[in-house]
């Protein structure tokens, strides 16, 4: 970081949001550098993480800095302020094409062992697996997460409604949920008495198999150890599959492969093998020799028998497609292509689809292209729960109005890898039958065990005290400036959330709680609370952990403000910098394809603006560079104006996309700029660009439109050509020289 200069990071990441980073840093540059701050740029996106890992395949000139591991380390000093914006987090097929695309760009990257069987072979698909999943949020994410609508983005919507489907009573879509044998049923949970090593280990009949050898522990940490039956997972699949082609019921499958990167493609994997059972039976000799691995989705299959001989092809296609016969329609990610759920882990995302089919009414899409009832599989009971409660209120109630709705922001327990979502090194798939250990290391004191068989999955999730500390902390300073109530969503049934509401009882008298309303109520119950505020207008903080964090802050603002995009996204880092997300939704690779295609970027990067005017704020209060200041109020009144007129990316080509919107907030921000009376250089400055701006306000919108409707070349999808997207993204002239200053 430069030394003399407050400094913002800002990191390139993928897909849709990188492509809007190219139009949007030379505006936030020509708004920052009056005031003397530097944004500087980290690359983390996947194409750069994975050159990043290889650098002994690289030549000097290829290689590229462990941005990652840089910004890991930033995230410990009080000064730190990062930007972050949604990045892949990859699945091995997303994996697998962005190394095919960097080998043809010329970087002699190794082969992604899919199977390996000698130590070489592991030890390079360790490598790899460090870019897989969800790699980067929990190396930056060193804060818990505070994410919400702000009143400008509430009343936006209020005013301009998204459309929402209308929910029947008669609606068939339901949830289906395992109910024995899954990590919920047999999970055990403590609270550690004192620091302790432990050893994850398998004990079977004839060997003891260490997992994991060491992870260290301090007192107060939080840990599970659950496992989910493979044999109950078969049985629950073909249950609900059976159920639903009789009923006549769509079958769709909800997981997190990405993040959950290695319990939940297994689960995925077992999902397209029972439906394909028959198919697979017969063909199960030539999978195994062609490493065909349906974690991977039926794509991996379709992919790997593309060599075969004609005959034998179609062979093996005609028996997949005859299980259809006898299995329920599935819900297709995109009919016109046929490409259906089982097609890849990475497309259907339980944290965004779930909220888009609770908005559609209940409904997906069907092979023929319509919206249908489902059967939404969630596997894991867990938290899947909360879904099937807000199904039921909303056929008993109708869809939610989002003209009058409340809102429901969230306080999330996330720093420091907690809970799920920092297990996946500590998540194994058993290979034989025995007993599941977690085991003191220096007293051999086995602290939980579970019986487990081949198969099954087993895992032990860890929530360390001082994350614990700090939500409830954070908790109760959400609730008392937002005067909001606050409801912590754990289950006493629940051995973890058990544990968890210990230590939120005794935390919370660390705090003057005076005045506040803050309750703890099971999942369920809490949802049930909430929804019936929500539905009259009402507010509700959800503090919850880190799962339902993510469920929630897509679920909540996708049915009130049409994306999670526009949520308002801090994570106040626990060693005193900040973190400042973008949005809450993901890099929505659809958007790339329309603008490949049809040169228009339905991207909204309200997200980035909210981000920036908060990560501004902060750098002025910690900087005392009072300019700062100035540009955050601002930015957050020019972001205001967008709202108010309405100059959001329209979905459609041809009209106002996320370059004319990044350029209305230009004009915006300019114009408050020059209006306020706090400082005057400032106001100077940005009066000239204001006057520019706004008298080649038509020209410039112009510029942006006349360019949409043809097909662009950005040179890459992983690792675009950055002049060719620049070019692409910024094809407005006069835009381009007003903010360089060049007077067109
Ligand atoms: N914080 C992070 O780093 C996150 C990363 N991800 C990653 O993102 C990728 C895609 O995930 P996916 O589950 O499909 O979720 P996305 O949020 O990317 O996409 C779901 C849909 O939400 C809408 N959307 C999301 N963001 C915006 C925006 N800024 N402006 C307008 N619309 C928006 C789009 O709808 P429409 O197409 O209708 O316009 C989009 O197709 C995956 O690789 C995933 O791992 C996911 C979540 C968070
Ligand atoms: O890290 C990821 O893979 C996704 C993160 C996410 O969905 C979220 O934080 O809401
Ligand atoms: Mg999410």
């Amino acid at each position: 970081m430069n030394a003399h200069k407050p400094t913002i990071i800002y990191t390139l990441t993928d897909e849709a949001p990188r492509l809007a980073t190219y139009a949007f840093l030379p505006i936030i540059r020509a708004f920052t550098e009056p005031a003397g701050i530097d944004i500087e740029t980290s690359d983390i996106s996947l194409a750069s993480r994975i050159l990043a890992e290889f650098p002994d395949a690289l030549t000097e000139e290829q290689r590229v800095p462990d941005n990652l591991a840089e910004l890991g380390r930033l995230t410990q000093l009080p000064e730190t302020n990062i930007i972050k914006l949604p990045n892949i987090s990859a699945s091995v097929p997303q994996l697998l094409t962005a190394i095919k695309e960097l080998r043809a760009k010329g970087y002699e990257l190794p082969d992604f062992p899919q199977d390996p069987k000698t130590e070489d072979e592991r030890k390079l698909r360790e490598r790899y697996t460090k870019c897989l999943g969800s790699a980067v949020n929990p190396v930056l994410r060193e804060g818990n997460s505070d994410r919400r609508a702000p009143k400008a983005v509430k009343e936006y919507a209020r005013k301009h409604p998204h459309s929402m489907g209308a929910w029947s009573q008669a609606s068939r879509t339901h949830v289906a949920t395992m109910k024995k044998g899954d990590f919920y049923h047999g999970e055990k949970s403590m609270t550690l008495d004192r620091a302790r090593t432990v050893r994850m280990e398998l004990v079977t009949p004839t060997e003891t198999v260490v997992l994991k050898p060491e992870v260290s522990l301090d007192e107060g940490d939080v840990i599970d150890s659950m496992f989910m039956s493979k044999k109950a997972l078969y049985e629950f699949y073909e249950t609900e599959m059976e159920d639903a082609y009789e009923t006549g019921v769509m079958f769709s499958l909800h997981v997190k492969a990405t993040m959950m990167r290695v319990s939940h493609p297994i689960v995925f994997g077992h999902a397209v093998r029972v439906f394909y059972k028959d198919a697979f039976e017969k063909h199960q000799e030539l999978f195994d020799e062609l490493g065909i691995n349906v974690n991977n989705g039926l794509s991996d299959l379709y992919d790997k028998i593309e060599s075969l001989p004609a005959s034998l092809h179609e062979e093996i296609v005609r028996d997949l497609h005859a299980c259809h016969e006898h299995r329920p329609e599935l819900a297709m990610v995109d009919s016109a292509k046929g490409i259906s759920n089982f097609h890849s882990p990475s497309d259907v995302i339980v944290d965004a689809s779930m909220p888009a089919m609770i908005r559609l009414g209940g409904k997906m899409y069907g092979a023929d292209g319509r919206t249908k009832d489902t059967k939404a599989v969630n596997p894991e009971s867990t938290f899947s729960r909360i879904y099937q409660e807000i199904i039921n209120f909303c056929k008993t109630n109708g869809q939610f109005d989002p003209t009058t709705m409340g809102t429901v922001p969230n306080v999330g327990l996330m720093a420091q890898k907690a809970e799920e979502y920092g297990s996946h090194d500590k998540t194994f798939e058993i290979p034989s039958d025995g007993a599941a250990n977690i085991v003191d290391v220096a007293t051999g004191e086995i602290l939980m065990t579970q019986n487990v068989e081949a198969g099954d999955i087993f895992r032990m999730p860890i929530v360390k005290d001082a994350p614990i500390r700090d939500w409830v902390k954070l908790a109760v300073t959400r609730a008392r400036d937002s005067g909001m109530p606050v409801l912590f969503w754990l289950d006493p049934y629940r051995p973890h959330e058990h544990e968890l509401t210990k230590l939120v009882e005794k935390y919370l008298q660390d705090h003057d709680t005076e005045g506040l309303d803050i309750q703890i109520m099971s999942q369920v119950r809490s949802m049930r609370y909430t929804l019936e505020r929500l539905m009259r207008g009402l507010d509700t903080i959800a503090a919850t952990g880190n799962i339902l964090r993510d469920y929630l802050t897509d679920l909540f603002p996708i049915l009130e403000l049409g994306t999670s995009a526009k949520m308002l996204s801090i994570v106040p880092l626990m060693a005193g910098g900040g973190l400042y997300e973008t949005g809450a939704g993901g890099s929505a690779p659809k958007h790339v394809k329309q603008l490949i295609e049809e040169n228009h970027l339905r991207w909204d990067s309200l997200g980035e603006f909210l981000a920036l005017a908060v990560s501004l704020e902060d750098l002025g209060k910690k900087a005392g560079n009072k300019q700062a200041e100035i540009l955050a109020k601002t930015l957050d009144a020019a972001t205001g104006k967008l709202l108010e007129n309405n100059k959001n990316p329209s979905r459609k080509t041809g009209e106002l996309d996320n370059r004319g919107s990044q350029f209305y907030l230009a004009l915006y921000w300019a114009r408050e700029l020059a209006a306020q009376t706090d400082d005057a250089d400032l106001a100077k400055h940005f009066g000239e660009l204001a006057e520019t701006l706004g008298s080649n306000e038509d020209k410039i919108v112009a510029e942006l439109g006349e360019v949409q409707g043809e097909p662009v070349d950005i040179g890459g999808y992983y690792q675009s050509d950055a002049e060719k997207t620049s070019a692409v993204m910024r094809p407005s002239k006069t835009l381009n020289d007003a903010l360089s200053g060049t007077r067109s």
